[in-house]
């Protein structure tokens, strides 16, 4: 794996302002919610710092009027800024939330969106687990550092304006003498919250090391004590759990440091109030009321600068998780059509060609997208050469001419190049130097969707989704009917086996289909590729024991599945091998024979070794079961 992909949390020191904005402008549609977000976070700053005003003029008035003052007007005044702050603090809540969760939603299709646009060679370069932690972690980052982020950035900012400017009006001499220690304050809040921030994270980081290292010592048990390896393994986890330790007493010391600091600073301003502002209350230059404002606002200070200062570092920490989903969302697919390709289209669209275009619908097209016929009667690779990003060339200089009708089986050593080579047909990958051609014509000269569609592809292990047999085969064809779907198991012989479960065809697989046996799963999915009805087949056949009557039942299926097409099969079973109309041994790149069975057992070259070697037990057991019958 790349050492790119484990920097997952990296702290950017520097605020990049253009990556920001580029996010935050994905927010802009949702204006229905930022909007109301926006003027409850300032509403709340209003309302904090009138509460401070309302204790003024409580003070004052009682100071001045005693009993006459007007309380039902100060009651009344109190309760309805508690309304108005309820309020804000619902629509708040309401909308912040609401703008994360589509935030979320937002980039997390976008960028699953453009995950299913890439090419393979993309995903051969990407872990797995990697692209899924963009999809869910980092867009879930995202989505609430932005919405919780803008509301207390705006509540932080207008709160500490509002503060300046009251305490400014107020008293302007007294009220920079207490702004002084602003500075001071934003300086230290800064400083600790990164510090925090980064210890917390290695706390946590260590943390799931930790959770990893107690799931395995568990499940390997048996391995560790067989070994005897339990000393070894206590000195690996006493070295995390050290690490965990200080991360921890770090992180905790930072937290005794800075929470009295700040709070001794803002302590310090209410101090420098009551010190000037005393001596102006003495003299009459200032209301009683205006004093204990004063050291309201400057006790208070704290929390906006505490808050600005949190959400500037979880804008720098999730900063690499912005850029990781940019660059998701901004990369190219390296197979896709050309502009040629998409003006054909375009044209082809204007006439009636396309209209007599449907993916997946069960009679082959006459036309393509492009206009061009949409039978696919001869393919040819033609000086096909080919390396995948990493490693060796893998095919060299290959040639290879197919009809409407053959079924070409590919046998050979593991490692040969038989699936590069159905790879490069399916335009999974293209040639690194050479063409394959479709009719004649280069297929980067034709719509890939067009060309993909064309194309029924059975894995080794081919893939079931969660759900029915039902839900399964019709994944090859949406709008195909029931009877459809089991017209088409029937054709492939799967429909003896559906019918003796429980629930027929309406049994469920289980996850990946592992409810079903590896011969069900292939049998299912040629049923499911049938539906399709696709004029290229390729097959990668399982290498699995399989028992006689699945095996008899796959036969037949294949028999079905292949007439009239085109097929490819990575043949591991003599059956196949024999009935196929070209057999290709593959090694290193090259054909190295091609024939018949026949025709390539009398050569006694490689097939012939491979035939007397590999397929030797299974013609014996053929033998054998012909002999029993
Ligand atoms: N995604 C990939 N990235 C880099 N190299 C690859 C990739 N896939 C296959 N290879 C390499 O290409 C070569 C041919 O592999 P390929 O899978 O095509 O052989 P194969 O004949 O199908 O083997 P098998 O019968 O074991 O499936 C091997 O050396 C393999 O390591």
């Amino acid at each position: 794996m790349p050492a790119a992909f484990h920097q997952e949390d990296e702290f950017r020191a520097r605020l990049d302002a253009g990556l920001w904005w580029k996010i935050f402008r994905r927010a802009l549609h949702l204006k229905r919610y930022l909007v109301p977000l926006l003027i409850s976070a300032v509403g709340i700053a209003v309302c904090d710092a009138t509460y401070v005003q309302i204790t003024r003029w409580v003070i004052d008035g009682v100071a001045r009027d005693g009993a006459d003052a007007p309380f039902t007007l100060y009651i009344a005044a109190s309760f309805g800024l508690t309304l108005a702050f309820a309020v804000a603090v619902w629509v708040l809540i309401e909308t912040a939330g609401n703008i994360a969760h589509r935030l979320a939603h937002d980039i997390r299709r976008d960028c699953f969106d453009r995950l299913l646009s890439m090419e393979l060679a993309f995903f051969d370069t990407r872990p797995a687990g990697w692209l899924i932690a963009r999809l869910t972690a980092d867009c879930n980052r995202l989505a609430n550092v932005l919405a919780w982020g803008s509301l207390d950035f705006t509540w932080g900012l207008s709160y500490l304006v509002l503060v300046a400017i009251s305490l400014l009006l107020m008293n302007w001499r007294l009220g920079l003498l207490v702004l002084a220690v602003v500075p001071l304050l934003a300086l230290i809040s800064v400083y600790f919250q990164r510090k925090m921030l980064l210890s917390a994270r290695e706390v946590r980081r260590v943390n799931s090391q930790i959770t990893a290292a107690f799931n395995e010592s568990i499940q390997g048990v048996r391995t560790t004590k067989s070994l005897v390896r339990e000393q070894a393994n206590l000195a690996e986890f006493q070295h995390l759990s050290t690490g965990m330790f200080s991360a921890a007493v770090l992180n905790a010391r930072q937290n005794a440091l800075y929470f009295p600091l700040v709070t001794t600073l803002g302590t310090l301003g209410a101090g420098l109030a009551l010190w000037r502002g005393g001596y102006l209350v003495e003299n009459a230059e200032l209301s009683l009321g205006t004093l204990v404002a004063f050291i309201n606002f400057a006790i208070q200070f704290f929390h906006p600068i505490n808050q600005l200062a949190l959400k500037l570092a979880e804008l720098q920490s999730a900063q690499a998780a912005g850029e990781r989903v940019l660059g998701l969302l901004a990369a190219e697919p390296a197979i896709k059509d050309t502009p040629v390709v998409l003006a054909a289209v375009a044209h082809a669209s204007d006439s009636a060609a396309q209209s007599k275009f449907e993916i997946r619908k069960s009679k082959i097209s006459p036309l393509a997208p492009d206009g061009l016929p949409g039978a696919i009667d001869r393919i040819e690779f033609r000086a096909v050469s080919f390396r995948y990003a990493t490693g060796p060339t893998v095919l060299r200089d290959f040639h290879l001419r197919v009809q409407r009708g053959d079924t070409v089986a590919l046998v050979g050593a593991s490692g040969g190049g038989k699936s590069t080579l159905v790879s490069l047909l399916c335009r999974f990958y293209e040639p690194s130097s050479g063409q394959i051609l479709v009719n004649g014509r280069d297929y980067r000269e034709r719509p890939l969707t067009w060309y993909q569609s064309q194309f029924g592809v059975v894995l080794q292990t081919p893939h079931l989704f969660q759900g029915t047999i039902r839900d399964n085969i019709r994944y090859g064809r949406l709008d195909a009917t029931d009877a459809e779907v089991e017209a088409a198991a029937r054709l492939v012989n799967a429909d003896e086996f559906i019918r003796r479960l429980d629930h027929g065809y309406d049994t469920p697989v289980g996850e990946g289909g592992n409810r079903l046996s590896t011969g069900q799963r292939q049998l299912v999915s040629f049923a499911r590729a049938l539906l399709a009805n696709p004029q290229v087949f390729v097959m990668d056949e399982a290498t699995s024991s399989i028992d006689t009557e699945t095996e008899r039942l796959i036969q037949r299926g294949l028999e079905t599945m292949f007439a009239g097409r085109i097929a490819f099969v990575i043949a591991h079973r003599l059956s196949t091998i024999r009935r196929a109309s070209r057999i290709l041994v593959i090694d290193h790149g090259r054909i190295a024979e091609a024939g018949t069975h026949d025709e390539l057992l009398r050569q006694r070259g490689h097939y012939y070794q491979l035939y007397t070697g590999q397929f030797h037990h299974e013609r014996e057991a053929a033998v054998l079961a012909s002999a029993d019958r």
